[in-house]
């Protein structure tokens, strides 16, 4: 997998060289390129901004740069195997269905948005020629994409076959498909007091029914306390 990263702040993605993802990088499983849109200026002072179009107030980013670093980057050819992906806080949310579904395919590049946002026509011409996803984390502001292009980047990552040691660990997390969409369960590990502070007694029975049965009971409660918007009608019926 090649991930591309386009931002005026690239230095942002020097932490993908550390722990896991710079395992992965080192062991071929993912190329990462981070490139500088000023790269694609051409005046002294490197500019990427102007004006809003109809008035507002700050800046937005100027179309070129982007269209000049798409053709060096990508190409000038359409290619639907290509996915763009546009952090922003109005695009659809992001989730572990959407991870999944980019964990699989082999180049994903990451425009970072600053100032007030990219010059829509960017993306427009971004869907003409690629897959193109804008996608949100959270209903709040950044600064910028580069934050969200590097969470994106870890929950993606972290699916590609060959990245984890131990696939099943994957398999019992929260928003898995194993967990019928509910929230993770407590976790214990020893001492198994610790600060006046027990292991749940049925962990330590070694009765792997009961134990299922208090995992799944915990996901339950935990997912109706916290999360009433995944415990849909039928989910919690089931349950
Ligand atoms: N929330 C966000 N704010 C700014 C840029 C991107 C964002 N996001 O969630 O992807």
């Amino acid at each position: 997998m090649r991930l591309d990263y386009l931002s005026i702040f690239p230095g942002y993605f020097d932490v993908l060289g550390i722990s896991l993802l710079g395992k992965a990088a080192v062991n071929g499983l993912v190329d990462v390129y981070a490139h500088d849109l000023r790269d694609w200026t051409h005046d002294r002072h490197r500019t990427v901004d102007d004006t809003p179009c109809g008035g507002g107030a700050g800046m937005v980013m100027k179309p070129d740069p982007w269209g000049e670093a798409f053709d060096e980057i990508i190409g000038t050819e359409p290619d639907p195997s290509v996915h763009v992906v546009f952090p922003s806080p109005s695009g659809e949310p992001f989730t572990q269905s959407v991870a999944h579904d980019l964990s699989s395919v082999e180049r994903i590049v990451f425009c970072c948005g600053r100032y007030e946002g990219i010059d829509h026509r960017v993306i427009d011409y971004a869907r003409s020629m690629w897959t193109v996803h804008e996608v949100s984390l959270g209903d709040y502001v950044l600064n910028g994409g580069e934050v969200a292009a590097l969470a994106i980047t870890e929950a993606v990552v972290r699916l590609v076959p060959g990245f984890m040691g131990n696939p099943q660990s994957l398999a019992e997390e929260s928003f898995s498909a194993g967990q019928d969409g509910l929230l993770e369960y407590p976790l214990f590990t020893r001492p198994v007091s610790w600060r006046g502070l027990d292991v749940p007694e049925v962990l330590m029975s070694g009765h792997h029914g009961r134990i299922a049965k208090w995992r799944r009971d915990e996901s339950i409660r935990l997912t109706r306390e916290r999360r009433p918007d995944l415990t849909d009608s039928d989910v919690s019926a089931r349950h």
